[in-house]
């Protein structure tokens, strides 16, 4: 199968042709697009890859009908309505680690550049001056260097910034004191880099708890002379309290490699001669665009080839110790969920899932919301997927709760699926069988031993000798072939079920005959 890709973003030629030379892909590249020109053509494809001039929002999406994967090639997501994207089942992808060199060079550039007014004096030569007294810089020698936002790129600029001898200054919520010990930086609040810092750099993601975050109480709180840089997004230092800080004194200069608004229209930040810019930069490096290029479009190959996404941003990360033990088991899951709400009567209220024997020790997550996804499609139809399940089982109220048990009654892994409705409650559970791949082994109480494909007949009746010929005689007659017949008793003589695996696919009208046949208390034909 061919998935068509749309990439509306440049990105570098070694990472197209990874897509190019894919079968499963058919590329297109068409940058530089408006919104309205994008809105028109998305609906004719599957996949898309952007920067993050592409903004990705929620008018696109709605038009988007046939996406199952967006890939950024980039760190940022903030272009991309996750939301959105997350509810219309789109899987979205980045690639975040390719450019954080790049980004961390580009910081380290910007802040040696500001201390020593090297755009300025560049300017000045070019204009044909000798000017040597008006760009005295300072030193970055022993000077304190606030990191706010300590993941990929705020540990690389530190571990740069301490070959300069400067004191490092760390704030993330995430840091320990550990950590910091051990990458030779001070963990502090951020009030303390506001006391303390020379120059201060911003390396998170803008959020709504990181929007502003650098705003006119925070320069109030700064030392002054403080220099700020910002090479991570547009939004986290308040550009307007930036301004006025550095009009009134306090800050003496500031490196900014993204804005609010890119591009900036007319905006007073570049009317600053303590200020220097560039236009979003930090990832513009050839290593950088190969690196992230490439690992976006290997990716997307392998979601389209069914592999699960290991840079997914709106599905939990899964490593690949787990990706390995649950791929067996995927199948199985699903294949249990679609059984057992195929069984139950009337919508389901709680879930419960059992998982057991090597199932009790592994991040079961993955399997979770393959069983969730199965059991939701019956209600609201195959765009139900892992991405967006979550969501819908938000939406419906529906509660599921997830139980581990050593207990797995001899099997290596067990998974059993409960459903209770506002009429009954229902179980299957399944196993995987050595040389025989999933089998369901429980049908409520019953011990059974069934494929799970293809049509099973379900059959509840009194145990009672000929009713077994009965059905094979009601089936025949409709030309129903049977391909293997499972019988389970409570008791003699007492409740009984049997599961026929059949060729054909079971109309109306037999199952109406079996329900009117004496002695029989349910039927149910489960599609696999
Ligand atoms: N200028 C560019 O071209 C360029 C290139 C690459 C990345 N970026 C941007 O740089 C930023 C950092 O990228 P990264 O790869 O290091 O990401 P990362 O996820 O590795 O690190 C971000 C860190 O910010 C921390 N954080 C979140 N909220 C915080 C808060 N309120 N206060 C303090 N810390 C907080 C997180 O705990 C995390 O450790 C992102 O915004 C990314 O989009 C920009
Ligand atoms: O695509 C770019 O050049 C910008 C990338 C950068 O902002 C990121 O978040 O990865």
């Amino acid at each position: 199968m061919s998935y068509k890709v749309l990439v509306s973003d440049p990105i570098s030629e070694t990472g197209l042709s990874i897509l190019n030379e894919a079968v499963e892909a058919e590329v297109t590249v068409k940058t530089g697009l408006s919104p309205e020109e994008l809105q028109k053509i998305i609906g004719e494809y599957d996949g898309l890859v952007v920067r993050s001039q592409t903004q990705v929002d929620a008018h696109l999406i709605q038009a988007a009908k046939r996406l199952k994967i967006i890939g950024r090639a980039g760190v940022g997501v903030d272009n991309i309505d996750l939301e959105a994207a997350t509810k219309a089942g789109i899987l979205v992808i980045n690639a975040p680690d390719g450019n954080t060199i790049s980004a961390a060079e580009h910081t380290m550039a910007m802040m040696t550049a500001l201390s020593r007014k090297i755009p300025a004096a560049n300017q000045s030569l070019k204009e044909g001056k000798w000017n040597r007294n008006s760009f005295k810089g300072v030193e970055l020698f022993k000077k304190t260097f606030g990191v706010v936002g300590f993941g990929r790129i705020g540990m690389e600029v530190a571990k740069r910034a301490k070959a300069y001898n400067m004191t490092i200054l760390a704030y993330d919520p995430f840091l320990t004191e550990e950590r910091a010990r051990k990458v030779g930086v001070k963990k502090a609040e951020l009030d303390d880099i506001y006391a303390q810092a020379d120059f201060i750099t911003v390396h998170t993601p803008l959020t709504k708890e990181t929007h502003h975050l650098i705003s006119t109480e925070a320069f109030a709180k700064m030392k002054s002379e403080v220099r700020l840089i910002n090479c991570a997004r547009g939004g986290i230092i308040d550009e307007m309290a930036l301004y006025e800080a550095i009009k009134e004194g306090r800050v003496a200069g500031a490196a900014i490699d993204v804005f609010e608004h890119e591009p900036p229209e007319d905006h007073p930040l570049l009317t600053l001669d303590e200020v220097i810019a560039t236009p979003h930069l930090g990832a513009s490096t050839v290593e950088a665009q190969d690196k992230v290029a490439v690992a976006v479009c290997d990716e997307i190959l392998q979601v389209f080839r069914n592999v699960p996404a290991q840079h997914a941003v709106n599905l939990p990360a899964v490593s690949e110790q787990v990706r390995k033990a649950l791929e067996p088991y995927y199948e199985l899951s699903e294949q249990l969920g679609s059984t057992v709400v195929q069984l139950v009567k009337g919508a389901p209220k709680d879930i419960e899932i059992t998982y057991s024997g090597e199932l009790t020790d592994i991040e079961t997550a993955p399997l979770t919301r393959s069983i969730l996804q199965s059991i939701l499609a019956k209600f609201l139809g195959d765009h139900i997927n892992p991405v967006n399940v979550n969501y819908y089982v938000k939406e419906k109220g529906l509660i599921y709760n997830v139980k581990r048990t050593q207990n797995s009654h001899g099997f290596t892994g067990l998974i059993n699926v409960k459903i209770s409705t506002e009429h009954e409650e229902r179980s299957v559970s399944g196993t995987l069988l050595n040389g025989y791949g999933p089998r369901m082994v429980k049908i409520d109480d019953y011990t059974v031993d069934l494929p799970t494909e293809g049509h099973l007949l379900y059959i509840e009746h009194h145990d009672l000798p000929g009713l077994i010929g009965h059905v094979g005689t009601l089936l025949g007659q409709h030309e129903i072939n049977i391909g293997s017949m499972q019988v389970g008793r409570k008791s003699i003589g007492g409740r009984a079920i049997m599961v026929l695996t059949i060729d054909k696919n079971a109309n109306a009208t037999p199952i109406t005959a079996l329900q009117n046949l004496e002695h029989i208390q349910e039927v149910k034909l489960i599609d696999l």
